[in-house]
């Protein structure tokens, strides 16, 4: 559990972060969006103490930040940045190792700790261990950052857009194993990201951040339905509302009996892109896909009834 109160940062006189609270709850993603300049990286840095805050207070399982020294403090939360931040010189698995060796781990436990993150992060542990930085595609530098910041266990881990310099499908592909990994380890994730849909696929909440200020954080479904001002609206896309309802469930969720012609989508698949698929391809319905076998239908009445204002 994060808790955050009245936290506050100030550069000559001026608020960068201004009063701050919010709590993250054990193994919840909290996604940090807003403008650029809005405040976030240095919310999110107050966190592990790169940044002192001026006042207010942050609470890791209740135990005040500042009661330890801040290398103590960042060896157990885990750091990862866009860009990744590797060390140019360092092999993979060194560069994995880079905590657990601060912490005196012995050689076997380390190298035995290197081979289940990169097999967990799809990266074949004799192909990949020796290979250095540069020798990695950007995909792939990204996933051995964040193996990185996980590697001694924490608890907690902070994210600085860490997939913002990856193509539109290798991000799909990022997110979609953060996911599936936060959820194999527990981790308590908080995030920033300046993309929406970013947040909307992530957070189990979204704080919506300007001028230093948390304008709104609320579950996803909560910030669409009822956006708190109109910077959060703004932030949204009044006329993307719809859409992002949609996006919010799976065909799965949506499926219902009867039959439905041509190519099946997943039941994984989101109801936005089920919609999608029925606009282009001039179908009312379309076979959901489990596991190899079809479940029954999603149809367009069903995806309509979604979108609406709750
Ligand atoms: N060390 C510093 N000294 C003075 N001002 C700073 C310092 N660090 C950040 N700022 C200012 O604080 C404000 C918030 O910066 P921050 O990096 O937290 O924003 P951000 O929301 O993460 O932005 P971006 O999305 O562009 O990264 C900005 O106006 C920035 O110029």
């Amino acid at each position: 559990m994060i808790e955050i109160e009245n936290l506050s940062k100030h550069y000559d006189g001026r608020a960068v972060v201004d009063d701050v609270t919010l709590a993250v709850a054990d193994g919840e993603i909290a996604a940090i969006v807003g403008t650029s300049g809005s405040g976030k990286t240095t919310l999110l840095r107050m966190i592990n103490r790169l940044v002192e805050p001026t006042s207010g207070t942050v609470r890791i399982d209740g135990r005040d930040i500042l009661d330890q020294p801040p290398y103590q403090l960042r060896r157990q939360i885990g750091y990862a940045i866009q860009g990744h931040g590797l060390f140019p010189h360092h092999d993979v698995a060194r560069n994995i190792a880079t905590v657990p060796r601060l912490l005196g781990w012995d050689k076997a436990k380390i190298a035995a700790r290197v081979d289940e993150l990169l097999t967990l992060f799809q990266l074949e542990p004799e192909a990949y261990r020796h290979r250095m930085p540069h020798e990695l595609s950007g995909g792939q530098k990204q996933r051995v950052g964040v193996a990185r910041a996980l590697a001694a266990g924490p608890a907690v881990l902070l994210m600085d857009e860490p997939f913002g310099a990856l193509d539109p499908i290798i991000r799909a592909k990022a997110q979609e194993d953060l996911l599936d990994i936060q959820r194999r380890l527990g981790t308590t994730i908080v995030l920033v990201t300046h993309d929406m849909d970013e947040a909307i696929k992530l957070g189990n909440k979204i704080a919506v951040m300007s001028d230093g200020k948390v304008r709104q954080y609320a579950a996803p479904e909560e910030i669409i339905a009822a956006p708190a001002d109109d910077f959060v609206l703004a932030m949204l896309g009044s006329g993307d509302r719809a859409f992002r309802l949609l996006s919010l469930k799976t065909a799965g969720q949506a499926v219902g009996p009867g039959p439905a012609d041509g190519k099946p989508i997943t039941a994984a698949a989101s109801l936005r892109e089920a919609y999608a698929e029925m606009l282009w391809s001039r179908r009312e319905a379309l076979p959901v896909e489990r596991d190899g076998a079809i479940v029954g239908r999603v149809t367009r009445a069903a995806c309509e009834a979604e979108a609406t204002r709750p």
